[in-house]
């Protein structure tokens, strides 16, 4: 019995993956990973750091963050508490969806995560007063590769439900699109 529904999107590569819960007296159960049946999604190799994120504050974001080629990781985002409004970006730039976005809401509830392949920037905006994410990565963390785009570029005109809130300096400081991105690989 499969223990995800793995659902396309309209940019290729990157899933909505529905957790399939087992319910019984007690409560539920369901896998966050299952490498097995991931790899059908495209994710073939190790889990190189799962990470938790407890954020505070509706309408606070986190990212937009990549790492650049070839330190680039996929992610398989869940939240665990809460609910986020979750995005990620084509940042490919030989791809026909270059900067375009998609967006999920994650919670608990709807069991619902994101799998994120390389080339994509990823951030997400709290929904409720506190939100814990945890997410796997497939390549470890590389300060040296890392970069952002800033939430509010014009260029990708997110559609964020709630007004932007709590900002990191360091997301509030990505530069913006026009000046000068060239995409995922090109550090
Ligand atoms: C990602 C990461 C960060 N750090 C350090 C770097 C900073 O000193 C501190 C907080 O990092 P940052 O402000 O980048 O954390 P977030 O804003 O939650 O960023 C994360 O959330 C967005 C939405 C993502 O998709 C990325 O996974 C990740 O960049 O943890 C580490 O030590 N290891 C790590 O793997």
């Amino acid at each position: 019995m499969s223990r995800f529904m793995i659902k396309d999107t309209q940019l290729l590569g990157l899933k909505v993956i529905q957790r399939q819960p087992i319910t019984d007296a007690r409560g539920n159960f369901c896998r966050l990973f299952c490498a097995e049946e991931l790899r059908t999604a495209g994710w073939i190799k190790p889990i190189a750091q799962i990470n938790h994120s407890k954020t505070q504050g509706v309408g606070t974001i986190r990212g937009l963050h990549f790492q650049y080629a070839p330190q680039g990781e996929m992610k398989l985002v869940s939240c665990l508490h809460g609910e986020v409004w979750d995005v990620a970006v084509d940042i490919r730039l030989e791809s026909p969806t270059y900067l375009q976005w998609h967006a999920e809401r994650l919670s608990p509830e709807n069991h619902t995560a994101l799998l994120i392949p390389e080339g994509f920037a990823h951030g997400f905006q709290a929904l409720t007063p506190q939100c814990d994410l945890v997410y796997c990565t497939s390549n470890s963390y590389a300060a040296e590769f890392e970069s952002g785009l800033n939430p509010q570029d014009g260029a990708l005109a997110i559609a964020w439900p709630l007004p932007v809130q709590n900002l990191s300096a360091k997301d509030a400081s990505h530069p913006l699109i026009q000046d000068g991105f060239k995409g995922y690989f090109a550090q």
